[in-house]
């Protein structure tokens, strides 16, 4: 248990109609004893207030009182509701720091509750999820963690090992009768069983990952084939500056865009050709870089310049990519269904015929690329170094060659997975789960 009391706004700073504030720790109590200056509310039920200090009235509010451990961070809590006024929180903040409580350090809320194990890390990263998700499947997800589905698998997998483990420790007292056959091949088969479904994860577990962080979409194509109207078009706001001139755009510009339900960052790219001056050339450098790492690529043509296709844009095209041929209104041939085997999407950035046509597609591809099945899932980098540390050690596991060596890897296996829910090793990885949170949570 920690020793000060921490407070923090927990709504979004600001103007709105109510603010809460969080007090957690020894001293919650006390201070709201000095604020509304009367006996405290009933556990978790709420009562009108009105909050002075030093002889100045500050606010009429509710409070609750959370005490210890029946609480979100295990400690007593108090709660605060008052207007939301930019004047009023300020004149609340130096109220409580001046009965000697100290502003929460982002996270702080979260760390405790861990601390005091009221939550698993897992579940610390989804309130961090949940709060910051965008669209609803990133909300899904992040509730799905929050409801303990990573937690339990973690926790699942540990069992196994500790089971493996334990037969380990059979086979080593056995060691001076010689080894029972049967005991280290039952282990040989739990730690196979084991690695087939860490591995499946980690695929699974990838797909998880971009859903947190948004799937990535790039649009490259030759100067001029109207990528900024594209993405200009897709965006609904003119996010990217479109001349006729070619080599307009440099810079990799994002938007983001909320597909159905499924996070997008949308780059438009450097026109791809030989560059002339060197700006330009770093630009298509970004251009490539950035091609390099999406998920997806929109190779977009210019339908007016059939039949012939753009060489550097046609060598883009590989099973990440779409074909758009865009400016079709700008052509008066039939327009090419295919290209090296690859549907040919026909629009025009201009009028936008054709566009719910792409969307749809796009929909159809990230949908069933990213699809999220209502397993668990790895949702971040460190879920997913943790599993492949796990797998390096039963990797190396071999009980035939020397026993003491096979069991100290299933130890090493079962403390790499122990970090996911942080059960152990716990110091070294708390800073870089509580430190993306916001203050008040
Ligand atoms: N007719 C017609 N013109 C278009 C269409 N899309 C874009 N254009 C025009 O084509 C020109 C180039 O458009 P941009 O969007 O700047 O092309 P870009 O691919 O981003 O070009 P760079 O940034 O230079 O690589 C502009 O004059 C646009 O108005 C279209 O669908 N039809
Ligand atoms: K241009
Ligand atoms: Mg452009």
């Amino acid at each position: 248990m920690s020793h000060t009391t921490i407070f923090a706004l927990a709504s979004a700073p600001g103007r709105g109609g109510v603010a809460v504030f969080r007090l957690s720790g020894p001293r919650a109590a006390e201070a709201l004893r000095s604020l509304a200056g009367r006996d405290l509310p009933a556990p978790r039920t709420a009562q009108r207030v009105r909050l002075r200090h030093r002889d100045e009235d500050i606010d009429d509010g509710l409070a609750l009182m959370f005490p210890a451990p029946r609480s979100f961070t295990g400690e007593d809590v108090v709660e605060l509701h008052v207007h939301g006024g930019r004047a009023v929180a300020a004149a609340l903040s130096d109220a409580l720091v001046s009965l000697g409580l100290v502003p929460a350090e982002p996270g702080e809320f979260s760390k405790r509750a861990f601390l005091n194990g009221k939550l698993d890390l897992t579940r610390a990263e989804a309130i961090a999820d949940l709060v910051d998700a965008e669209t609803a499947a990133q909300r899904r997800q992040a509730l799905r963690q929050l409801d303990g589905g990573l937690a339990a698998l973690a926790d699942r997998w540990r069992a196994e090992l500790v089971r493996a483990m334990a037969l380990m420790e059979a086979v080593i007292d056995f060691s001076d009768e010689g080894v029972p056959d049967g005991l280290v091949g039952e282990v040989g088969r739990a730690v196979m069983a084991l690695t087939a479904d860490l591995q499946s994860h980690l695929v699974q577990g990838q797909r998880s990952e971009r859903l947190r962080d948004g799937i990535h979409i790039a649009i490259v194509g030759a100067p001029n084939a109207g990528k900024s109207s594209l993405l200009n078009r897709l965006a609904g706001r003119e996010a990217a500056i479109v001349s006729s001139v070619a080599g307009t755009t440099r810079d990799v510009i994002e938007v983001h865009l909320d597909l159905h339900g499924w996070p997008v960052v949308l780059a438009d790219t450097a026109g791809l050709r030989e560059a002339a001056e060197d700006v330009e050339a770093e630009g298509i450098r970004r251009a490539l870089a950035r091609a390099e790492m999406a998920d997806l690529k929109l190779a977009v043509f210019d339908a007016s310049l059939l039949p012939a296709w753009d060489g550097p844009t046609r060598s883009m095209v590989d099973a990440d990519a779409l074909v758009v041929l865009n400016k079709a209104d700008k052509s008066t041939m039939a327009l090419p269904a295919e290209l090296d085997g690859h549907p040919v999407l026909a629009l025009s950035a201009r009028t936008g015929d054709g566009l719910d046509g792409l969307l749809s597609v796009l929909e159809q591809e990230v949908s069933t690329r990213y699809a999220v099945s209502a397993a668990p899932a790895l949702t971040r980098a460190r879920h997913r170094a943790a599993v492949e540390d796990c797998l390096a050690a039963l990797g190396r596991f071999d009980p035939v060659a020397e026993i003491e060596l096979a069991a100290e890897d299933l130890r090493l296996a079962a403390a790499a997975l122990g970090r996911i829910t942080g059960r152990v090793d716990v110091e070294e990885i708390l800073d870089v789960v509580f430190r993306e949170f916001c203050i008040g949570k």
